[in-house]
């Protein structure tokens, strides 16, 4: 059965902002992280992971348990790099131990994008720590070394539809690969700290090349300094995925609305919150210093 939203006592949306504000300001404080891209696009990488380890088969895994927190799921080779993430949050969790892990991680996600001129995107509490025997086994996470068929069949275990996939897909216009952690390296010219279309308008315009990097891996660059993955490239190789990539390219707004909603399926998935009232939409930092 579905896990059931209990949200932690007695916490009402000025308690999350000041959760949202603590994370928005350390974001802003500790900039010059990975040569000045900040924690943000590895937050909502974390986000992703800690939600992406969900099976609606058997509604294992998913962000309800907090089980990132165990070295079980936090050693998984593909969290490697996701430990800085995860170090940023640890005076956060101080800071509200009233807060639960998977609220925490998913929260943390939702601030980064919206600081980084993302969508609004609104957000639910009531994700209840579980235990280690609760933690998903390694190797949920997908492997992006294939191609556009291999991430349809993935993400239908989350139940999401192609045009749900690709908009999703669109957080890769943050941040950057890095060798060490994943076997892919670069980009530096596109990596950034801005939510953007660009992951869509660079993948229709830039001319790539399939080459292998360092690593020994194949990946597609482009003589901008740009990179894809191959599984980014399979959404121009389908289809029925382009067709949504290049909606995205020509419309941003619809972009960001279709993220919003394919990201809030990602953090949800698994949890009944029909218990609780309606959604939180937090202000930004500069929306509140006015
Ligand atoms: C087919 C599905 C996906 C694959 C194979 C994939 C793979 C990867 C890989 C290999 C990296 C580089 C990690 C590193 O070397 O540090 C990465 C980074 C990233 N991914 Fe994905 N990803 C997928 C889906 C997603 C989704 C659904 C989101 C969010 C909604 C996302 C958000 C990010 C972000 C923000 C980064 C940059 C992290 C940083 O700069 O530290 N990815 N992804
Ligand atoms: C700019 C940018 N950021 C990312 C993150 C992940 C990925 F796989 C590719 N990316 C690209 N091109």
């Amino acid at each position: 059965a579905l896990h059931l939203a209990q949200a932690e006592d007695g916490k009402g949306l000025d308690d999350f902002q000041k959760v949202y504000n603590a994370i928005a300001e350390k974001l802003r404080d500790e900039d010059e992280f990975d040569g000045y891209i900040g924690y943000g696009p590895n937050l909502v990488r974390l986000s992703w992971h800690v939600s992406g380890t969900f099976d609606k088969n058997d509604n294992s895994g998913g962000s309800f348990g907090g089980t990132y927190r165990f070295k079980k799921e936090a050693d998984d080779p593909a969290n490697k790099g996701l430990q800085n993430a995860a170090r940023f949050l640890e005076p956060i969790a101080k800071k509200f131990p009233w807060i639960s892990h998977g609220d925490l991680y998913t929260l943390a996600g939702v601030t980064a994008l919206q600081e980084m001129q993302g969508p609004k995107i609104p957000w639910r509490p009531g994700r209840v720590d579980a235990d280690e025997k609760d933690a998903p086994e390694n190797g949920r996470l997908p492997d992006a070394s294939k191609d556009g068929n291999y991430v349809r069949h993935y993400f239908g275990r989350f139940g999401f539809s192609d045009q749900e996939i690709v908009a999703l897909l669109g957080a890769h216009c943050l941040g950057k690969t890095h060798l060490e952690n994943s076997g892919y390296e670069g980009p530096w010219g596109a990596a950034t700290n801005t939510f953007t279309n660009e992951f869509f308008v660079n993948l229709l315009n830039e001319n790539w090349k399939l080459e292998k990097n360092d690593a020994g891996n194949e990946q597609y660059n482009s003589n901008k300094g740009y990179m894809m993955l191959p599984t980014d490239y399979g959404l121009i190789q389908d289809g029925k995925f382009k067709k949504y990539v290049e909606k995205y390219a020509k419309d941003q707004d619809a972009f960001f609305e279709d993220f919003k909603s394919a990201y809030v399926k990602l953090l949800e998935n698994g949890i009944d919150f029909s218990k609780l009232g309606k959604a939180y939409v937090f202000k930004t930092l500069d929306e509140q210093d006015s």
